[in-house]
């Protein structure tokens, strides 16, 4: 693998070796952008080929997926699928561990894919990038006895406060790899796009955080609303909790019903204010309620704020539109149309739109995710695309599904 050593090394060091052109952007109804990309004329196959001289057949980067029997793990298979340079050549389980892929995910069966193995017999030196996409709370220690060349998009929410203190106190157990919590970026992708990709190590975002901080994070950098009374009501299909068995998401539980947990106690109310006060340069302490709902994927966050003086919905709109205006999958819709979770499943969109309140000085603003795609698998793809120095959202071009 020397001439993929060397394809590695220029892009561990920064280097952006190929680019992208020909992007159409094509509307449907008006609504979703999408683009179509192609390679130009430094691909890296060919950098590849000039890098050891002789080289004649594309060689691509070796990804393992940590916990690739789980929901995560299963949509980032999904998504590489279709990915140029990102060949699977890793994948752990724990029960499954032993198991095909197919076995456990038919859907999966026309790939071509190693067999799950215990992550105690992985071999990290068969992988150039991790996606870890295992239980909170296992993360850290398995990822402090990785190699420290390998670049990791870490899934779960280990690494994603800064505050250590923070971390205990909400997920209740010690943190036990500090060091690395240093190191690690937070990846709200197009917030932080400059620090992905230099990162090493990135926490990629919880669902229900990235639902609420794509609208609320470019609005609180204006000073268009205010840091107080802001009320989060979000919504869940039951995906979110993962494949694991819980009695609480039997079908029996939660079909034809709704029900709230977690109320002032879920564990993403300091992710959430984290990323809002650094925003905000002060403390922002928000209302937060998720709601489990009967349906199998997709997300909504209802946010409630109040607009700073002689701020207008329309003024939030228009900024929210030009903050996004370049970015493939967070779009402003128009007019009044409502977002809606049908309309983001099995894709890497988020879909927002703002609504004047009743009460005067208020704003309402609502955006929907698939929680297993631009929650978690997507923008942890998009994320591993900008630490490569690949076009970030090579792989993740599919339209969403429907109904
Ligand atoms: N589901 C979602 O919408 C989102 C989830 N996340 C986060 O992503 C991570 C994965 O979530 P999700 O895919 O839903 O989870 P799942 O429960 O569906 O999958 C977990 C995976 O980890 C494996 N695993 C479980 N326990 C261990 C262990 N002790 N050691 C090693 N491997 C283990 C499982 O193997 P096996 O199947 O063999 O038991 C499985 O492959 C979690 O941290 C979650 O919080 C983030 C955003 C959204
Ligand atoms: C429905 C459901 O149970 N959802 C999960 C959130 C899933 C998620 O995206 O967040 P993490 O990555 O932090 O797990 C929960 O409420 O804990």
């Amino acid at each position: 693998m020397a001439s993929l050593a060397a394809l590695s090394s220029n892009l561990f060091n920064g280097g952006c070796l190929w680019k992208y052109q020909d992007e159409l952007k094509v509307s449907n109804a008006g609504k979703l952008r999408i683009r179509v990309t192609s390679m130009a004329s430094s691909s890296p196959a060919q950098s590849l080929q000039f890098a050891d001289g002789k080289a004649n057949k594309l060689e691509k980067l070796r990804i393992g997926v940590l916990g690739a029997s789980g929901y995560t793990g299963s949509e980032i298979i999904r998504l590489l699928r279709n990915h140029p340079h990102f060949q699977i050549t890793l994948m752990t389980a724990d029960r499954k561990a032993g198991q095909s892929i197919e076995s456990v995910f038919p859907h999966l069966v026309t790939q071509d894919l190693p067999n799950l193995v215990a992550v105690k017999d992985a071999d990290f030196s068969a992988v150039d990038a991790l996606f870890c996409c295992l239980p909170h709370g296992t993360t850290q220690e398995i990822i402090k006895s990785l190699p420290t060349n390998l670049k990791i998009v870490d899934l779960s929410a280990d690494f994603r406060l800064q505050d250590i203190a923070e971390y205990e106190e909400w997920y209740g157990q010690p943190h036990k790899a500090t060091a690395l919590q240093k190191e690690a970026v937070y990846g709200l992708t197009e917030i932080s796009r400059r620090e992905i990709q230099s990162a090493r190590l990135v926490a990629n975002p919880g669902c229900y955080p990235t639902s609420v901080q794509l609208p609320l994070i470019p609005l609180i950098k204006s000073n268009l609303i205010e840091v107080r009374n802001i009320i989060i009501d979000s919504k869940s299909g039951v995906s979110g909790a993962g494949r694991g068995a819980k009695e609480a998401n039997l079908y029996t539980e939660i079909a034809e019903g709704i029900h709230s947990y977690g109320i002032t106690r879920h564990r993403h109310v300091p992710e959430i204010e984290q990323g809002l006060s650094e925003a905000a340069n002060s403390k922002v302490t928000v209302s937060f309620t998720p709601h489990l709902m009967p349906m199998s994927r997709g997300m909504q966050s209802t946010i409630y704020v109040e607009m700073a003086p002689g701020v207008t919905t329309q003024d939030l709109k228009d900024h929210l539109g030009n903050y996004y205006e370049h970015e493939e999958f967070v779009v402003l819709l128009k007019n009044k149309e409502v977002p809606h979770t049908r309309h983001v499943r099995g894709s890497n969109y988020c879909l927002m739109n703002v609504f004047p309140d009743r009460i005067p000085g208020r704003a309402i603003i609502i955006s929907v995710i698939d929680n297993l795609v631009k929650g978690a698998s997507g923008q942890a793809l998009q994320n591993l695309n900008l630490m490569m120095g690949i076009q970030e959202n090579l792989g993740l071009g599919c339209l969403p599904l429907f109904p």
